[in-house]
């Protein structure tokens, strides 16, 4: 069996062009959703990432805009800066990079972002929200990874699904949205003692470790769906997930490429989000 490739690129680009399509509607209210990012440093990776959520959400007719502060900026500065976005109306939704610098405190700048301009759904309330069913924004790669999910052809009611990772972006919030759907959801992480065995049991496996190969042949159950949500830059400069991908795509039902996978849609929920931040702002469901 070859697995069926979930191509990301091209889900993100049909999702995009509805969002679009939304983004013009309001254009005649006058309504122009704002996505503003906070960098700080100059970090390659982040510089890129944040480079391509400002062009995607141009793409669609929405306005962005980077604010890049330096590398040596203080706590005081980045709250002073979120607190500006915070009030001005112009601004729909902020999203402030991860990792930032030591000295700036990711628990504190997450707190302070207007739950509702949070697009990235980080802020306390919101994750808060999340876990008690109240409307919120869901943070972005689970949401990308739920919308790749319909694309799979799997029924998750009552489905084994393991998750590999704990962390409060990725594999925690999944795991919530995967439980929501019926699905009975292991979270493994790297003290786990029965990490084989769950695997080889799984109807779907979301890999977010962050390490190359994690994920070998012998560990997927045929026909298994895989989800790589890993992005780690490799010896050859080349972005690699979690997944050995040419071996387990011989043996998986669907599988995600990385690249070309779980990224493109976590930068379309961002987009996503961001509309809808606006959308609540004027009272539309
Ligand atoms: N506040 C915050 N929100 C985030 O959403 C956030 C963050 N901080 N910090 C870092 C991670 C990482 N992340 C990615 C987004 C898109 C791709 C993506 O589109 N990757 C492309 C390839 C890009 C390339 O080749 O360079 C792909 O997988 O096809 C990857 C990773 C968002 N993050």
């Amino acid at each position: 069996m070859v697995a069926k490739i979930l191509d990301g690129k091209e889900i993100a680009k049909d999702y995009r062009a509805k969002l679009k399509e939304e983004v013009e509607r309001l254009k005649k209210q006058n309504i122009v959703p704002k996505l503003s990012v906070i960098l700080v440093g100059n970090d390659g990776a982040s510089q890129s990432y944040v480079n391509s959520k400002k062009k995607a959400a141009e793409k669609i007719g929405m306005i962005s805009e980077i604010v890049h502060m330096d590398e040596s900026s203080t706590e005081e500065e980045v709250l002073n800066e979120l607190e500006r976005l915070n009030h001005d109306d112009s601004v729909s939704g902020i999203l402030v990079q991860v990792p930032l610098p030591d000295q700036v405190s990711e628990a504190k700048i997450l707190e302070a972002i207007d739950p509702s301009k949070d697009v990235d759904g980080f802020n306390p309330i919101n994750i808060g929200r999340l876990y008690t069913g109240e409307r919120t924004f869901i943070p972005c790669t689970p949401l990308g990874i739920m919308e790749i999910l319909k694309h799979a052809d799997i029924d998750l009611k009552g489905k084994n699904v393991a998750v590999i990772g704990r962390s409060h972006i990725v594999g925690q919030p999944v795991s919530k949205l995967l439980t929501d759907q019926d699905a009975t959801v292991t979270l493994l992480h790297s003290k786990s003692q029965n990490t084989e065995e769950v695997l080889k049991n799984s109807d779907v496996i979301v890999s977010a470790v962050g390490r190359i190969h994690l994920v070998t042949k012998d560990l997927v159950k045929p026909g298994a769906v895989v989800i790589d949500v890993g992005n780690t830059p490799g010896e050859d400069g080349k972005l690699k997930g979690d997944v050995d991908f040419q071996s387990v795509k011989e043996i998986a039902g669907a599988i995600t490429p990385v690249p070309g996978g779980v990224g493109p849609l976590t930068i379309t929920m961002v987009l996503n989000n961001t509309l809808l931040a606006e959308k609540w702002k004027n009272g539309i469901e």
